[in-house]
């Protein structure tokens, strides 16, 4: 049920998607290590009339590079701060890579002083530019992010929880994969929830609910959940300064919006599990499985049955959330403070 939205890796082929209405998906920081593999892949899912990529550099040559894969649709370059919203102008789904990757020794959370201000500008443009659309970030740290993005989107009067996500997809990819590689299966066949955050102990997969069955004890348990929780920094560590997770990053990526795009297609029981707005525990955002419709979020699955070692992990990774949300909203306010920015009534078309 959890996997991947519970389609068999048809990430980016659906083709019940060309019945859809035409639709239009905008990359920000396409130009970037996950940007160009996810702007590719994203290529390939039917039904798009319109790929915006934007990015602070030139994206001239990357959008004719894309505009000559046979796929339909047109392919739009949009450069620089003064080219967000025309980007976002009418997005359907708009999905942010933008912003600076992690070096060996650091946390995600020391991203926030630099990433920051990328959702505050994203979320501003997407409230003037295409306030109805499904805003998904990929930005670290995810976990501050996502708050700063709704409390912006607050502001500016065109907040709908139902339509802001994290992306924690890359933790259910890896997990199917750590999983499916100790169980000698295919990563296909697992299927996982992850709930929590996205950094550390925040990632919890729920190993006890894994179908099929996982069969080691609780010594691989504890191993397995430590490589998943720890699976960014072994990519940090081993890219020596060029930056994390990219390949796998755009992989999972490029599912997520195949899988918003389906719920906007009206397919059925599209599940995946995203950092959002929730009220399922205490802090204000948390990732879940959650059923995917026509405006986002259709409906929050309750919180699977855990092990009582997950039930242990989930009481720890709660009050980082919490402080986590703390953190992104009063970035937020701080930003916009700075800025005199207050309850602008939002522009609606
Ligand atoms: N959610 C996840 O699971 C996950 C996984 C991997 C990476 N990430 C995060 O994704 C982000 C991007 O990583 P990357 O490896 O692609 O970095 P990168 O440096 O290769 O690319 C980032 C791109 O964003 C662009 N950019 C920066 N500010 C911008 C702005 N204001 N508007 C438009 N474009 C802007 C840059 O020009 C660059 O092209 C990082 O914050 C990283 O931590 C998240
Ligand atoms: O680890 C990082 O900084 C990037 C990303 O969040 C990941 O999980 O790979």
């Amino acid at each position: 049920m959890f996997l991947l939205g519970g389609q068999k890796s048809s990430i980016i082929i659906a083709p019940w998607l060309m019945a859809v209405r035409t639709l239009k998906v905008t990359v920000v920081g396409a130009g970037g290590g996950i940007g160009q593999p996810l702007s590719l892949l994203i290529r390939r899912c039917p039904g798009i009339d319109e790929l915006a990529l934007h990015d602070l550099s030139d994206m001239k040559g990357i959008a004719a590079d894309l505009s000559h894969v046979s796929q339909s649709g047109k392919v739009i370059a949009f450069t620089g701060d003064e080219e967000l919203e025309p980007a976002l102008t009418r997005a359907d789904v708009v999905v942010v890579a933008a912003g600076m990757p992690r070096l060996p020794g650091m946390q995600r959370d020391h991203l926030m002083a630099a990433n920051g201000c990328v959702a505050v500008k994203v979320a501003t443009a997407v409230s003037k530019a295409s306030p109805k659309a499904l805003l998904a970030f990929i930005t670290n740290p995810i976990n501050m992010i996502v708050p700063t993005a709704a409390e912006v989107l607050k502001v500016h009067g065109t907040y709908d929880p139902r339509r802001l996500f994290g992306i924690t997809t890359l933790d259910v990819v890896r997990s199917k994969k750590f999983i499916g590689d100790s169980m000698n299966i295919s990563p296909d066949e697992v299927n996982i929830p992850v709930i929590g955050g996205h950094a550390g102990i925040t990632i919890l997969p729920l190993i006890s609910q894994c179908q099929p069955g996982f069969k080691g004890g609780p010594k691989e348990v504890q191993e397995l959940t430590h490589r998943i929780q720890e699976a960014g920094t072994e990519v940090v560590n081993a890219k020596a300064g060029r930056g994390s997770a990219t390949l796998s990053m755009a992989y999972a990526g490029a599912h997520f919006v195949g899988s918003l795009l389906r719920g906007i297609g009206g397919q059925e029981g599209v599940i995946e599990c995203a950092f959002v707005a929730s009220e399922l525990t205490d802090p204000p955002f948390f990732a879940s499985p959650l059923e995917l419709g026509k405006d986002g979020i259709k409906r929050y699955i309750p919180l699977p049955q855990m092990s009582d070692s997950e039930k242990e992990a989930l009481e720890k990774l709660l009050p980082i959330l919490r402080k986590n949300a703390e953190e992104g909203i009063q970035f937020a306010k701080n930003y916009l403070k700075e800025k005199s920015v207050s309850h602008i009534p939002a522009v609606l078309p």
